[in-house]
């Protein structure tokens, strides 16, 4: 199971964090947000992907982004339709990952999904609240069991180290989870993240031999 680390901001500590090699690094590009990143990525380990999440922004703004920081993946946070998405993965190269990220809650319609399958490369289920993303809760797993799509998915949301004996029991199951996204329960404050408290994350992920 690949591990994303999102909403980094400062230099120094992407640097630090960068050595824990989690497979993505996210950046959040919609100016609201406390974790709002603006500057300049420093060089990071080559197998960590970089990610720039967007919410209901412009193709034009998303493409200069990309471009600018040679990210490798794109994560659309907002109310982005398919046809948002097919027309901007005809834009970008095909290695560059399209994540499409949906808010759960236990009246989620997991028929809403159908149309996308074919237009991004991974969902991510993050939990339905006030902000886009970042709410710092969980939602209920359990809604997952409704999930009848082959397309592997991140499980996001509120995730913490005390959340690692539940992913132990989901990655049990059938469901094709690819990822764990983390962000606020790892955060010192908006955007600076704990490296001690994501390294006893990342080795607890890995005893589960997922
Ligand atoms: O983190 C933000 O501030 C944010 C704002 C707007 C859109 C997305 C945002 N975060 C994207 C992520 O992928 C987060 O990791 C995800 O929402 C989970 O965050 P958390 O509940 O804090 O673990």
């Amino acid at each position: 199971m690949k591990l994303k680390i999102c909403g980094m901001k400062y230099p120094d500590n992407i640097t630090e964090v960068g050595s824990l090699l989690p497979d993505y690094m996210g950046f959040i590009f919609w100016e609201k947000s406390a974790r709002y990143f603006d500057g300049i990525i420093p060089d990071l380990p080559k197998s960590i992907k970089k990610v720039g999440v967007f919410v209901n922004q412009s193709q034009e703004e998303i493409l200069s982004k990309i471009s600018k920081y040679d990210l490798q993946a794109i994560q659309l946070h907002g109310h982005e339709s398919v046809e948002f998405c097919q027309e901007l993965k005809s834009k970008i190269d095909t290695k560059i990952e399209l994540i499409k990220v949906f808010s759960a809650d236990e009246n989620f319609d997991f028929e809403v999904l159908k149309p996308y399958e074919s237009v991004c490369d991974y969902f991510l289920f993050d939990t339905k609240g006030k902000l886009p993303g970042g709410n710092g809760t969980t939602f209920d797993w359990k809604i997952l069991n409704k999930y009848n799509s082959i397309k592997p998915f991140f499980l996001s949301g509120g995730i913490g180290l005390e959340e690692v004996e539940t992913i132990k029991e989901i990655s049990i199951t059938n469901l094709p989870i690819y990822a764990i996204d983390v962000n606020s329960k790892f955060e010192i404050e908006p955007g600076l993240k704990d490296k001690n408290i994501l390294y006893s994350f990342k080795q607890n992920l890995a005893t589960l031999n997922i």
